[in-house]
């Protein structure tokens, strides 16, 4: 007989805290869609205490987003939760997560608790969040470092109190496999009342042992895994789901386990969730890396081509690589480019459609053959929902080993296209700072980066970059094309559009989203 495990996806709570990575409201929504799709049982949306814009996004997921429980986090105080509630409320499935560390360590010199006011306050949570709804998770944060006689107290005062669910985490990825089997088994074991709940792991990734340890905890009876997608997070990150999902799939021999996970959805996934929020996945990472389903060496690729199963102990269209026979060029229309954004997954609105057509017919005339990668890169693009202020109208560029590199940008603002030119240390200097002239934001630029989307020499860049201004917050920026200067000048001006938007500079919030 199969067990049912439960997938909980904190990409946009605990993958949020990942340095450098902030999402806005809209952004956050996009992936609990598609979280939703991709079938997560639990969508942790955000820890509402902790900004308003966390509060706004964690309501609006909980208002949107329908068929998949809505989690919301809060520290083991009144406040926190009285906040989670309010901003999980309207959700189909509300759930309250209340946390408090139970390890010496942490209490001793983070909290400056007794082991008896860490109990207290446990119960205090647990009995306020009861109060408010019928779905509540307790953490033992710091679980895997904690006394496991003191930790069991805790987890049957917080299931006597009135935890549905009671999580262990490995907050600093301090388990190894065999130990943390152990520890989930004693857990079942000693503590009374834990099998009327959902036994939950929360790994972090600090040995590269997430997914070890969280698929060693199921095969010791834990019943749902908490993770994030391409395993972002806290740090060195949190189990990455789909590895977890496909291990427990693919080795279902071994675990006797099932989730509730559309594994075709798994690369759309992955991909959406490192294109908003920046954060590129490896080329070798498992499951959704570019190389994951790559042959490079002959007797693996004569091994392929006469039995797939040779080398490959997934297949890539289960996790939604798909491998079609529509071929797209200049000479495509409408019907196949939907066609095949359908088979990808992309469901557009019929203006979100034309617009990425256009696109899709400006690169065609730049390359003989556009790949899925291309499509994604274009509908990517035109998803992003940062309001436009500038789009880059025209760039010309004079550069070269012995002249001063020279930029010249047009920005179309309205109806009306603004033209600066400046010099630069170097071209991508000269285009941001020909932008700033325009926007009057003066800003610096923190970071660039460059990835091939594609192959080939007339392959697509996307240029990823983040820019700041007086120091302050920094904001993302994203732009493709297959000329890399122009990629940069879209990734400024994209996010020139977000600091404009997200800094409250924007006298009308009804513009065109692109
Ligand atoms: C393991 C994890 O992933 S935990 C989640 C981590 N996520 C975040 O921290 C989200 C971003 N954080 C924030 O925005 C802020 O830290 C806030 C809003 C949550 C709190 O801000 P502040 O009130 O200014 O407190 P600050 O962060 O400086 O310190 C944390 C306080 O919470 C206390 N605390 C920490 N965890 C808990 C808990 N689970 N329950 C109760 N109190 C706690 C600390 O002891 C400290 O209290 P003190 O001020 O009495 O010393
Ligand atoms: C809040 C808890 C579950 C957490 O993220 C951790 O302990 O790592
Ligand atoms: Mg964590």
């Amino acid at each position: 007989m199969t067990r049912r495990v439960y997938i909980f996806d904190t990409t946009l709570r605990d993958g949020e805290q990942s340095p450098g990575v902030s999402l806005n409201v809209m952004e956050k929504l996009q992936i609990a869609r598609q979280l939703a799709r991709l079938g997560v049982d639990v969508i942790e949306a955000g820890f509402p205490i902790t900004s308003p814009g966390d509060y706004e996004a964690v309501k609006t997921i909980a208002r949107e987003v329908r068929g998949v429980t809505v989690a919301a986090l809060a520290r083991a105080n009144f406040q926190d939760i009285d906040r989670a509630w309010e901003a999980v409320k309207g959700a189909e499935q509300p759930r309250i997560h209340t946390f408090i560390a139970t390890s010496p360590i942490h209490m001793r010199h983070k909290l400056r608790m007794t082991e008896e006011q860490v109990i207290e306050a446990a119960v205090a949570a647990v009995k306020r969040a009861r109060s408010y709804v019928s779905d509540v998770e307790f953490s033992a944060e710091d679980a895997s470092r904690s006394e496991l006689d003191f930790l069991c107290r805790v987890l049957e005062a917080a299931i006597a109190a009135g935890a549905t669910v009671v999580n262990i985490p490995d907050t600093v990825g301090y388990a190894t496999p065999e130990e943390f089997a152990r520890f989930i088994r004693d857990i079942r074991q000693r503590v009374p009342g834990i099998e009327k709940v959902v036994l939950s792991v929360h790994c972090h990734d600090d040995l590269g042992l997430a997914v070890a340890n969280s698929l060693a905890a199921v095969a010791a009876g834990a019943n749902q895994v908490e993770g994030a997608i391409n395993g972002i997070g806290e740090r060195a990150g949190n189990a990455a789901l789909e590895e977890v999902v496909m291990a427990l799939y693919t080795r279902r021999d071994q675990f006797g386990c099932e989730t509730n996970i559309r594994t075709e959805e798994i690369y759309r996934t992955s991909r959406l969730v490192s294109s908003l929020t920046g954060m590129p996945v490896q080329p070798n990472k498992a499951v959704v890396g570019k190389n994951a389903f790559a042959h490079e060496s002959g007797i693996h690729q004569d091994g392929v081509l006469k039995e797939r199963t040779t080398y490959e102990i997934m297949n890539p269209v289960m996790v939604g690589i798909s491998q079609s026979n529509l071929v797209l060029g200049k000479h495509s229309g409408r019907h196949a480019f939907r066609q095949r954004l359908l088979e990808l997954g992309y469901e557009l609105g019929e203006e979100e459609l034309n617009k990425a057509f256009q696109q899709f017919k400006v690169l065609a005339d730049k390359k003989k053959e556009i790949t899925d990668a291309d499509l994604e890169a274009i509908v990517e693009e035109e998803l992003r929902p940062v309001p436009v202020t500038y789009t880059l109208e025209y760039l010309h560029i004079s550069t070269g080993t012995t002249i001063v590199p020279t930029a010249t940008v047009g920005l179309k603002k309205g109806d009306e296209v603004f033209e600066e030119a400046a010099c630069g240390n170097g071209p991508v200097d000269a285009i941001c700072r020909a932008v700033d002239k325009v926007t009057g934001v003066p800003c610096v630029l923190k970071s660039w980066g460059i990835n091939a989307v594609t192959s080939g020499k007339d392959a697509i860049g996307e240029v990823t970059l983040k820019i700041s201004e007086n120091g302050g917050k920094t904001y993302l920026g994203r732009g493709i094309s297959t000329d890399i200067l122009e990629a940069s000048a879209k990734a400024y001006v994209n996010a020139v559009n977000r600091l404009l938007w997200e800094s409250g500079r924007l006298t009308d919030k009804s513009n065109e989203v692109s």
